[in-house]
């Protein structure tokens, strides 16, 4: 027993002597100078503009085995159910070799290097890279270029998860101007209601749109593509953003007007946003009508423009999403600031009929024709009330379509037609979006009627003019 102990306690001097000798080294490498730093910020200083190495020398970090080496890792979940992915901590450093030579990469975070002026800057995040003098002129070029190889492949696999990407209000306390979260949103344009015939036309339009760089460069243009959803609200307008991000493997930078304390914010947002990224508007009626947000007209079509971005010459899909587009100045939406307008429709019978085969796993039912016959007649409802309708009453694709029919007989009379939306003003209706919630449950008239007088409260508060207009065509 003594042994083991006498074992146990040599091999832990031993652990001890090799990692303090290890360090001791370093220190005196470090003493000697024979180390260069190289500094990879996320923000290039000068011109505010994201540095996009910064973003390659992360995919690439990530991708390293010795991650799971470094002292402090983070574990994160991932994309799938039991995924765990792995993230080097702040002020963590990892090791890398490459050609025979090893170099550390230090994940700078918090840092106040006093050379910043700029408050901004004052916790500005840079990976810095360690590399031993005599390695290099030998390898850091040849390494570089590895890491872009790399990043790119990552990124062209599709591998890479997405983000969404929210502005703060904080950016004037020091923050960053955007927060992350990993973007899961699983609409596809396969699992919307809508025209098969639209879809593939946008489909192919964002296709054709990402080859077309030297195009775009030659008319001396900027590579972006502006899309504008309108229509009335739950008819699918943020699910199609969803759809079109997870379509393009493109981050998603969603812009809240109300926290943009000024145009120069505003253009500022735009500038650290990474290409190849969709950066969403929602609202923008409501935001201009109100005039809640500090926003000046021309800082809107300056932004709408994407004159500040237009320096990185990466590709930028923006969209901008509306209840009506009726009341907003022409001059905004023209051609070139805004080049493809889609409308959202409240739901008409072929896309109940999707609906019905996407929520109920029904093609055809008995009750499909009486259904046509009130769509026929006028009546209708957005795609969130027949899906909410048909996911309370999932079990039983009868009950769910019967629910749906008492629902349009009873609530959705006139909206296809546009007659504006009448307000419920039942006391027992508004007042309890406990209602909404428990869904489940819904299966009577009376909880119809308590969940539509709560949308047609949300409606009307949102957009009184919405099921009033005669619709265009819908891709123009
Ligand atoms: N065309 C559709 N096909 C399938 N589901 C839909 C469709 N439209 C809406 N939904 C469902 O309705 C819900 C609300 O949709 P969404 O938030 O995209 O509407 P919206 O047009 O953005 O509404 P708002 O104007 O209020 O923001 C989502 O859960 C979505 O799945
Ligand atoms: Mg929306």
């Amino acid at each position: 027993m003594p042994a083991m102990v006498i074992l146990f306690v040599a091999l832990a001097v031993l652990f001890l002597f090799f990692s303090f000798s290890k360090k001791l080294w370093r220190g005196v490498e470090d003493w000697f100078h024979v180390y260069q730093f190289l500094k990879v910020p996320q923000h290039n200083h000068t011109t505010l503009q994201e540095n996009h190495l910064y973003r390659k020398v992360s995919l690439y970090l990530h991708s390293l085995a010795s991650i799971e080496d470094s002292d402090f890792t983070t574990l994160l979940t991932g994309k799938k159910h039991n995924d765990i992915l792995l993230c080097l901590g702040p002020n963590q450093t990892i090791q890398d070799r490459f050609l025979g030579a090893t170099v550390f990469w230090h994940n700078q975070t918090d840092a106040d290097d006093g050379a910043d002026q700029n408050p901004q800057f004052n916790r500005a995040r840079a990976f810095v890279l360690k590399i031993r003098k005599v390695d290099k002129r030998r390898i850091l070029r040849p390494y570089l270029q590895h890491i872009h190889a790399v990043a790119d492949d990552i990124e062209q696999q599709g591998n890479r998860d997405l983000r969404l990407f929210m502005n703060t209000a904080a950016a004037a306390q020091g923050g960053g101007r955007w927060r992350s979260v990993p973007f899961t949103h699983p609409c596809t344009f396969e699992t919307l209601a809508m025209e098969s015939d639209l879809k593939n036309r946008v489909k192919s339009d964002l296709e054709s749109f990402l080859r077309a760089k030297q195009y775009y460069n030659r008319l001396g243009r900027v590579w972006k593509r502006s899309f504008l959803l309108y229509g009335p609200s739950g008819t699918g307008k943020s699910s199609f953003v969803a759809a079109m991000a997870n379509f393009l493997r493109y981050d998603v930078y969603d812009i809240d007007l109300s926290k943009v304390p000024s145009d120069s914010d505003l253009k500022l947002l735009l500038l650290q946003t990474t290409p190849k990224s969709v950066v969403v508007v929602e609202d923008l009626d409501r935001f201009l009508a109100e005039k809640s947000t500090a926003v000046s007209p021309s800082g809107m079509l300056n932004f709408m423009d994407g004159v500040v971005s237009s320096c990185c010459g990466e590709e930028k899909v923006m969209v901008f999403t509306m209840n009506s587009k009726e009341h907003v100045d022409p001059n905004l939406l023209r051609p070139g600031r805004i080049d493809v307008h889609i409308h959202f429709p409240l739901c008409d019978f072929t896309a109940f009929k999707t609906m019905a085969n996407n929520y109920l796993g029904v093609k055809e039912h008995k009750l499909f024709p009486q259904v046509q016959e009130i769509f026929q007649n006028g009546a209708s409802l957005s795609p969130a009330e027949i899906g909410e309708l048909m996911i309370a009453n999932r079990n039983s694709p009868s009950r769910a379509i019967k629910s749906v029919i008492t629902a349009l007989q009873t609530d959705g009379d006139g909206r296809g037609s546009g007659s504006p939306i009448v307000r419920h003003t039942g006391e027992d209706d508004v007042d309890e979006p406990d209602a909404v919630m428990c869904g489940e449950g819904l299966h009577t008239v009376k909880d119809l009627r308590k969940l539509y007088g709560f949308f047609r409260l949300k409606n009307t508060r949102r957009s009184p003019s919405s099921n009033t207009s005669s619709m265009p065509s819908p891709l123009r």
